[in-house]
């Protein structure tokens, strides 16, 4: 497994994320193998899996210094931690529903050094914060996740798109769009990745 797909596509990368980005197996395989975040068939593909494909909403969205994320349901860390890697000045909020998955992105984020990073255990309607976008991965479809986040955006947006929610999502999504009423954005990760894991992988874009 090498870091190299990951490299591949982010080649302008600094020093100290590209030694970032090379500790995650060591670090996902000590973890895992005490709490499960990862189902062991996917560990081996650590790099293209769960690292590029969370990048994958680095293609559509740069963040900006000062911005803050919400990652719901982040479980090990999916897709909060890489893209706090990428965007070392932006604030990232990670939280789930279950306390143990919470205990290893603090110990991974702590281990990597990542001082943006906060990860709280707790479900995202609880949570009493707005926030610039919010990321998300293999929670829930759309008409029960938009109404988690619903108002919980800044009103002031800077970035290329207006705050919303950037959700990572695989497969034939035209039902669950429709019944969502949601309007949306499609942008199909083929675009940007070549390999045959992201031939359906979409970043789904609606407007907080
Ligand atoms: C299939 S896992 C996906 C984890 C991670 N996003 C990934 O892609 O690897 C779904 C996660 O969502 C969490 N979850 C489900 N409903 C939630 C809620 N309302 N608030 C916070 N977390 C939630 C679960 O505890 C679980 O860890």
């Amino acid at each position: 497994m090498t870091s190299d797909i990951v490299f591949k596509y982010f080649p302008d990368l600094t020093a100290k994320q590209r030694s970032q980005i090379e500790q995650l197996p060591e670090l996902y395989n000590l973890w895992n193998s005490q709490i499960n975040v990862i189902s062991r068939k996917d560990i081996d593909l650590l790099y293209e899996r769960h690292v590029l494909h969370s990048l994958g909403i680095a293609k559509v969205m740069s963040f900006l210094p000062g911005e803050s994320v919400l990652d719901v349901g982040t479980g090990g860390g999916f897709p909060g931690i890489p893209l706090a890697i990428l965007f070392p000045e932006t604030q990232f909020h990670l939280v789930d529903s279950i306390g143990k998955k919470i205990k290893v992105v603090q110990e991974v984020a702590k281990a990597l050094g990542l001082t943006n990073v906060k990860a709280s255990h707790l479900r995202a309607e609880q949570l009493d914060e707005k926030f610039d976008f919010v990321v998300s991965r293999a929670v829930t479809q759309l008409k029960d996740f938009y109404p988690w986040v619903r108002g919980k955006f800044n009103k002031d947006s800077e970035n290329t798109l207006p705050n919303g929610i950037l959700y990572l999502k695989g497969g034939d999504l035209e039902q669950e769009i429709k019944e969502s009423g949601l309007k949306v954005q499609q942008y199909h990760l083929k675009d940007y990745f070549s390999e045959d894991f992201f031939e359906t992988k979409q970043v789904i874009y609606v407007k907080g």
